[in-house]
C-alpha cells in the first residue's frame, strides 16, 4: 500500500498512524496519508511561525522565482497529478488535466497581477490633505495563514490559497480534504523540489472532523481561507482563534428564464452547467426557475440534453462519474424521492451503481420538497415552475445560499434590472454560472459566504497596509 506523508518544516512526518484514502470509484483502498495528532499539528504552526520572519523578509523576486518553479514543476508532472486525480476524487482525467493547467495558468496570473498593483500614496497635493506630507502605503503580510480547501477541486482551490499567499510573503499550514490529500502532499513535495524553504509550506493531513478543532483554534493564526460546506465553516467560525475569515461555502445556483428566445442552446448551457463532475461543484447550476410555459418548452430539450450525457468511470472521461462517496450518494438519492414523493416528475430515468447515480431531471418540482432549497452536491436538476417574472426572482432569493445566478433573456436590459434583485455575489447574463475566469472576483454572500476570492483580492486579503508618512 503506499503511503504519503504530512510534511512540517520540510520533512516528511511518520507518528505511526495512518488515514485511508477510498477510490471512489471502486470502494476501495487507494493508498494511506499521514494520520496527525496535536503534537504534530501545533509544531507545523511553529514552523510556519518561524519561517515567517526569513521568507517575508526575502527579496520578493526570490519569492516570485519559486512561484514560477513551481508552476514549472506542477505542469511537468500534470500526467502524474491527473491520474491521482482520477483515483482520490474521480475527477475525469480530461477534467483533472484542465484544473492543473488551469492553475498553472493562476500562478502566472498571481504574479502579473502583483506585478500591477500600484503603491498607494498620497501627498500635499492630494484632495483634504492640508500639510506638506508625502505618505505611502504598502501592502505586507499578515503572518501565519491556515489553508482549508474541499475535495471538488484538490489542485486549484489550494493554490488559489497558497500562491497568492506565499507571493506576498506569507507562510502556511495547508489542510486539504482527505479526499485530496494525496494530490496536496504531491503539491508541497513539489514546492520543495522548486526551493521553498523550510515551514514555509506545511501540509497536514488527517479527518477534519479529528484534527480541524486543533488546526483552527491554534494561537498562532493570523488569518484563515476556507473552502467547504456551511455546517464546517459555521464550526470555524465559532472555534478558530483568528476572525480573519475568508469563507466560500456552498450555493443553489438558479437558472433563470425569462422568455421562450433560443431555447435549444439555453437548455444545453444549462445542463452543461449542471451536470459537469457530477454536479459536485459549487457553482453548478442546482435549480431551474421559469413559468409554466417557457418550462413547457424547455424540459423536453433539457431532457434531449440530460440523455446525451455520458455516464461512466473518470478513466473513461465520463461527465457522470461516481460521486465522492457513499454517504453524498445515499443523500442524493434522498433528495430524488423526496421530490418524487412531492409529486416531482421525472424525465429520465433514476439509476444508481454504488456510488454512481445516472443524471435526473425533475420537472415540476414543489417548493415543500427538499431539492428545492438544499445543495445536492449531485447530479440533479429541478424544474421549478412558477406564474411570473417576480416569482422568479421571490424563489430564487428565498434561498439561503447566495453565491451565482444566471438570467438568459433575449431583453438584456430587463436581465441587467433584475440582476440588482437578486441576493446573490454575482449574476451572469446569458452564460452558465461558473466561477471563471479566474481574474475575476469570486464571492458569496449569505449562506455562500463572506471575504472574497480571487487573484487580486486574495492578495489584498493576505496582506494589510504599512503607512509610511513623511514631513516633504
Ligand atoms: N463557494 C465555493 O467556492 C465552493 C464551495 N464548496 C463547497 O464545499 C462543499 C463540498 O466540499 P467538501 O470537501 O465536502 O466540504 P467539507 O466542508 O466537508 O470539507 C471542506 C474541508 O474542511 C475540512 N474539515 C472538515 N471538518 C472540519 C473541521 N471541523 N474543522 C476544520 N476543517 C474541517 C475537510 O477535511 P476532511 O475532508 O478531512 O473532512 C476539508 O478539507 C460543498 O458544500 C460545496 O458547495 C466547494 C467548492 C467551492
Ligand atoms: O469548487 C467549485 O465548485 C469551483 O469553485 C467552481 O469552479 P468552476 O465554476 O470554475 O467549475
Amino acid at each position: 500500500m503506499k503511503q504519503y506523508h504530512s510534511i512540517i518544516n520540510n520533512k516528511k512526518i511518520d507518528n505511526g498512524n495512518w488515514l485511508e484514502i477510498i477510490n471512489p470509484s471502486t470502494n476501495q483502498v487507494y493508498a494511506q496519508v499521514s494520520a496527525l495528532t496535536k503534537i504534530e499539528l501545533d509544531e507545523a504552526f511553529k514552523s510556519a511561525r518561524s519561517a515567517f520572519k526569513i521568507w517575508s523578509a526575502l527579496n520578493v523576486e526570490k519569492r516570485k522565482e519559486i512561484l514560477v518553479n513551481w508552476k514549472k514543476l506542477i505542469l511537468l508532472n500534470k500526467e502524474e497529478l491527473a491520474q491521482i486525480l482520477v483515483s482520490e476524487v474521480a475527477k475525469s482525467h480530461k477534467d483533472a488535466l484542465s484544473e492543473i493547467i488551469r492553475t498553472g495558468e493562476y500562478i502566472d496570473l498571481t504574479i502579473s497581477e502583483f506585478e500591477n498593483m500600484e503603491l498607494l500614496t498620497f501627498d500635499n497635493t492630494y484632495n483634504g490633505i492640508q500639510e506638506n506630507i508625502y505618505a505611502e502605503y504598502h501592502r505586507i503580510p499578515k503572518g501565519v495563514g491556515v489553508a482549508i480547501s474541499p475535495f471538488n477541486y484538490p489542485v486549484n482551490l489550494s493554490i488559489s490559497k497558497l500562491a497568492p499567499g506565499i507571493l506576498t510573503g506569507n507562510t502556511f499550514v495547508f489542510k486539504p480534504a482527505t479526499q485530496g490529500s494525496i494530490v496536496g502532499i504531491r503539491l508541497i513535495e513539489l514546492a520543495i523540489e522548486a526551493g521553498i524553504p523550510a515551514g514555509v509550506l506545511n501540509v497536514v493531513t488527517g479527518k477534519g472532523k479529528d484534527i480541524g478543532d486543533d488546526i483552527v483554534k491554534n494561537n498562532e493564526i493570523d488569518f484563515i481561507s476556507f473552502t467547504g460546506s456551511v455546517g464546517v465553516g459555521n464550526r470555524i467560525k465559532e472555534l478558530a482563534s483568528s476572525k480573519d475569515l475568508v469563507f466560500e461555502l456552498g450555493g443553489k445556483d438558479a437558472a433563470i428564464i425569462l422568455d421562450d428566445h433560443n431555447l435549444e442552446n439555453i437548455a444545453s448551457d444549462i445542463v452543461a452547467g449542471a451536470f459537469s463532475y457530477s454536479g459536485q461543484r459549487c457553482t453548478a447550476i442546482k435549480r431551474v426557475i421559469t413559468t409554466n410555459a417557457i418550462a413547457d418548452k424547455i424540459s423536453p430539450l433539457l431532457k434531449l440534453e440530460v440523455e446525451k450525457l455520458t455516464v461512466g468511470l473518470p478513466t473513461e472521461n465520463s461527465t457522470i462519474v461516481p460521486l465522492i462517496d457513499k454517504k453524498s450518494a445515499d443523500y442524493v438519492e434522498e433528495l430524488i424521492n423526496d421530490a418524487i414523493r412531492h409529486q416531482a416528475i421525472a424525465l429520465t430515468s433514476i439509476k444508481r451503481k454504488e456510488n454512481l447515480i445516472w443524471p435526473v431531471l425533475l420537472d415540476k418540482v414543489a417548493l415543500k420538497s427538499k431539492v428545492a432549497w438544499e445543495e445536492p452536491f449531485g447530479p440533479i436538476l429541478p424544474i421549478i415552475r412558477v406564474e411570473t417574472i417576480d416569482d422568479m426572482i421571490k424563489v430564487a432569493n428565498e434561498s439561503n445560499f447566495g453565491l451565482q445566478t444566471t438570467i438568459y433573456s433575449k431583453d438584456e436590459k430587463l436581465a441587467y434590472e433584475l440582476a440588482f434583485k437578486l441576493e446573490v455575489g454575482t449574476i451572469n447574463i446569458n452564460r452558465r454560472t461558473q466561477r471563471g475566469p479566474d481574474v475575476l472576483p469570486f464571492l458569496g454572500v449569505k449562506d455562500s459566504g463572506f471575504g472574497v476570492q480571487g487573484i487580486k483580492e486574495t492578495i489584498m486579503s493576505t496582506t494589510r497596509y504599512k503607512g509610511i508618512i513623511r514631513k516633504k
